[in-house]
């Protein structure tokens, strides 16, 4: 199948092998939504969505502008139905998904943090989980709006008020942060980003985003100012592109490739492949005992979503001043999302 090959060249390197035995034999069906798919994010997202022989049925929805986007996404040469769903047929579109990637909400212009995102995005997420908490309250959640470190605990909290909410199928997406800091460090290294994988754990946004270089065989030898530069840049990587858009948003391409890479891995595992291994920001036990019930570690993806949450594993003398600055504003942000709910 050819937009699954490129597919598997453009989003899904590491994984062609399994492309290529799957997309002969996709006999299960998986249905996914994507909230917000007429934005910045949603149309490239919903591109490449349409591209993973995963997928065999898209929903697109959003409050403008989605029922085009499902026409475009649908003229692309693989099977499986695209539709696209208006502000009044939000339960429609929800109906049956298994997986459903929300990027609505407003992006940031310069000067604004992504707390500042907060009064706008939060009651848009708090909606749309409410709308999933009724309508198919089994689906993996994989939540992209910003303030990530808010907006993952609100959708939490608003399943937990539904009497829905499994810990294991709510998701915050940080993959950006990871494919950043490889990039970042290749173009140090002059390796390979494929060679420069860094852990990156904590939250996203600014100092919550603790990349662990010294896990990287490749970064171990960075010290001085080089070290301080690439923590800076990888931590406000998303600053250089709000820059660059000059008001006119916030990263949309690399998140798009980010997010879909992510989906591919939930969906791998909700098929059951084995040691589908990747970053999220979930419900965790790591930093539980300080206040801290959301973090991003690696965590295993299997049929019922995360079946097991990995420790941070060994930190340099950099890397526990690091976590000890993150801790506490990611503290704040969880709680912040946490009350935005329980006062509605
Ligand atoms: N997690 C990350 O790493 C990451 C990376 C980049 C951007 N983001 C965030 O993703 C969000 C979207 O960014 P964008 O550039 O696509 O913005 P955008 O403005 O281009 O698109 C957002 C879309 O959401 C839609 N929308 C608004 N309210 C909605 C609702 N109630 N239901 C459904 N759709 C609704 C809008 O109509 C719009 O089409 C922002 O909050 C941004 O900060 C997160
Ligand atoms: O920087 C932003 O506001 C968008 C996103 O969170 C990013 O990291 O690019």
């Amino acid at each position: 199948m050819f937009a699954g090959r490129i597919f598997a060249r453009l989003v899904a390197p590491a994984f062609v092998s399994q492309f290529r035995t799957f997309s002969s034999s996709a006999a299960r069906q998986t249905k996914v939504a994507v909230l917000g798919a007429g934005g910045g994010i949603g149309q490239p997202l919903s591109l490449l969505l349409k591209m993973d022989p995963f997928v065999s049925s898209l929903s697109l929805y959003d409050i403008r502008g989605a029922p085009g986007v499902a026409a475009d996404v649908s003229h692309i040469d693989v099977t499986g139905a695209v539709r696209g769903y208006t502000a009044d047929h939000l339960d429609e579109a929800l109906d049956g998904a298994e997986v459903i990637v929300i990027p609505a909400g407003v992006p940031r212009k310069p000067g604004m943090t992504r707390d500042d995102l907060f009064n706008t995005n939060a009651s848009i997420v708090r909606d749309l989980a409410s709308a999933i908490a009724r309508v198919s309250p089994q689906a993996h959640i994989l939540v992209i709006s910003n303030p990530v470190n808010s907006t993952v605990p609100i959708v939490a909290a608003t399943l937990e008020k539904a009497g829905v909410f499994d810990p294991r199928r709510v998701f915050g997406v940080t993959s950006l942060d990871v494919s950043r800091a490889a990039r970042f460090l290749s173009e140090i290294t002059a390796k390979d980003p494929k060679e420069s994988v860094v852990t990156v754990v904590g939250g996203h946004s600014g100092v919550t985003i603790v990349p662990l270089l010294s896990q990287s065989p490749s970064a171990k030898d960075i010290s001085g100012e080089a070290y301080e530069k690439i923590i800076h840049r990888i931590q406000f990587g998303g600053d250089e592109v709000v820059k660059a858009k000059d008001g006119a948003g916030s990263a949309t391409l690399s998140m798009a490739y980010a997010g879909a890479r992510f989906t591919h891995a939930v969906l791998r595992g909700l098929r059951g492949h084995k040691n589908v291994i990747t970053p999220s920001f979930v419900k965790s036990p790591l930093f539980a005992d300080q206040g801290v019930d959301f973090f991003s570690s690696k965590v295993e993806l299997g049929p019922n979503g995360v079946e097991k949450i990995h420790p941070v594993g060994d930190l340099s003398a950099e890397e526990e001043k690091l976590l000890a600055a993150c801790l506490p504003d990611l503290k704040k942000n969880i709680e912040k999302g946490k009350a935005f709910v329980a006062q509605a």
